[in-house]
């Protein structure tokens, strides 16, 4: 990561990095009618506590053919990329200098829809992962929680920003993107990722 792009805007225990309006607003809008209308988002359903329950967004999972990603205990293979996320990928590996396998899209399409609190520490992810965000459309508030202490921090991310996830900020940081009353049009939102290859079935190494 190129630490002269941005400065680190978690306060301790991690890296954050908010490059705004990355993509210009006229390129921006492209980019937003583009993923909008080419990709094939999807409406997925998790098994949270016993039952199946809608999540509430849409949802796209694109990247290499090995590049399967678990989460809520569903395993996701990934759709072949687009020449246009492919595009975006080969943009965001230059600015970021680190290589992206797999793209989870995510559409809230107005104030209802919402991300729960996470943190994005899958194993499969590895142990600090560099995830590259970009985020498409109306505003919405992105809100980090640490793990152990109080602190919060709030970052309200438009149209063609960027930002950058990294170092440690997976294991002391969760972040949520909360429901709200402000009446929102859609949000399209890309998280680039590097997800190692799986194990084999049998959690051996291939005989050689
Ligand atoms: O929509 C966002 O900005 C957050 C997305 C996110 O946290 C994720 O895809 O893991
Ligand atoms: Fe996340």
């Amino acid at each position: 990561m190129n630490q002269a792009i941005a400065d680190n805007l978690a306060p301790f225990d991690g890296e954050l990095y908010w490059l705004r309006g990355f993509y210009p607003t006229a390129s921006a809008d492209d980019h937003f009618e583009r993923l909008l209308t080419e990709l094939t988002w999807q409406s997925e359903q998790i098994h949270l506590f016993g039952r199946w329950v809608t999540v509430p967004r849409l949802m796209a999972w694109y990247g290499d053919a090995d590049a399967h990603y678990r989460y809520s205990g569903v395993d996701h293979a990934p759709l072949p990329w687009t020449a246009h996320l492919q595009a975006l990928r080969g943009e965001l590996e230059t600015a970021c200098e680190h290589p992206f396998n797999s793209v989870l899209a995510n559409l809230y399409r107005d104030g209802r829809d919402s991300m729960g609190l996470h943190a994005d520490d899958e194993p499969e992810l590895g142990r600090n992962p560099l995830i590259a965000s970009l985020s498409f459309g109306d505003s919405r508030l992105l809100r980090f929680r640490h793990k152990r202490g109080r602190e919060t921090l709030d970052i309200d991310l438009a149209h063609g920003d960027l930002l950058i996830m990294a170092g440690s900020l997976q294991h002391h940081w969760r972040h949520e993107l909360p429901k709200t009353r402000l009446a929102k049009q859609a949000r399209i939102n890309l998280t680039f990722r590097r997800i190692a290859a799986p194990p084999s079935p049998l959690g051996q190494s291939a005989p050689n």
